[in-house]
């Protein structure tokens, strides 16, 4: 297990300088192992450009990004990645799209099976183990896309908005899923979100960035015992810290605004 490490990095699309994109500028930001960190920041502001170098989607234009003493250059299996659209493969039954990191890794059968179901049975779906992505509602298909991460065991685990297309009931279910099953496997987790109540309900730590191009303006802990449930989101100590991202938000979201 490692600590994952953006030095300094600065993204940049687009070739001609007249239409270039700053979308980071020297963003420095060290999570440590174990660490349940969660980014919040206006829209378009670069979250998910940091976590794509992460997951090594994209490379940064400057500086550079290491898990422990390996830089990343590419997808690898010790980093396991949430998106928010599901990306589950339709002719797969449930079992089958969880196996499907295990498959790649060469996992003999017995153990791919055995790995796969733990996870099913983790997140809930026991019963529709044999069923497809269609016959699943939102909630259900991002219960797959979090077992298939973690069946794959990964040091680290980046989730993009998971729940950002789910109402808010089934959002709160599975904040609290995720919330069980982190106590119990302890990754390092890079989660990206808009929802405030969200990033403090889960991290233990939660990074506000700027608006375009992203850095990180305030570096807020959450101090709240775990293991928590939503009582925590009422307790003064709770909305103090609401009140103070809230605050460092503010400003940088009507920056957003006026760029667009
Ligand atoms: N492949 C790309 N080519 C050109 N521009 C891009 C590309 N990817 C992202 N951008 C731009 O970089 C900026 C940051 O985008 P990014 O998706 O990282 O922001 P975000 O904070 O995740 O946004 P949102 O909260 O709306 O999902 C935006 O202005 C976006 O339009």
């Amino acid at each position: 297990m490692a600590q994952v490490h953006l030095e300094n990095v600065t993204v940049r699309f687009g070739s001609a300088k007249s239409n270039q994109i700053t979308a980071l500028q020297n963003l420095d930001l060290v999570i440590p192992e174990e660490q349940f960190a969660v980014i919040v920041g206006p829209s378009g502001c670069g979250k998910s450009s940091a976590l794509d170098l992460v997951a090594g989607l994209n490379r940064a234009t400057e500086g550079r990004v290491t898990l422990g003493s390996t830089v990343i250059e590419k997808p690898g299996s010790e980093r396991g990645m949430v998106p928010q659209n599901y990306s589950l493969f339709p002719w797969l039954t449930v079992q089958k799209n969880v196996e499907y990191g295990l498959a790649l890794k060469n996992v003999p059968n017995a153990e791919r099976t055995e790995r796969a179901s733990h996870y099913v049975d983790a997140v809930g779906l026991t019963k529709f183990r044999k069923a497809y992505p269609s016959q699943l509602s939102g909630g259900m298909k991002q219960r797959v896309a979090i077992a298939r991460a973690l069946a794959v065991n990964p040091e680290v685990l980046l989730m993009d908005e998971p729940f950002g297309a789910l109402d808010s009931q089934t959002r709160s279910v599975m904040q609290e899923l995720l919330l069980k099953i982190w106590q119990q496997e302890r990754k390092t987790v890079l989660f990206i979100t808009h929802d405030i109540d969200e990033a403090l309900y889960l991290g233990d730590v939660v990074y506000v960035m700027s608006a375009r191009p992203g850095r990180i303006i305030d570096t807020v802990h959450v101090g709240i015992e775990r293991p928590r449930d939503y009582s925590v989101t009422t307790s003064s100590e709770f909305v103090d810290l609401k009140k103070r991202i809230m605050s460092s938000l503010h400003a940088e979201v009507d920056k957003a605004l006026a760029m667009t």
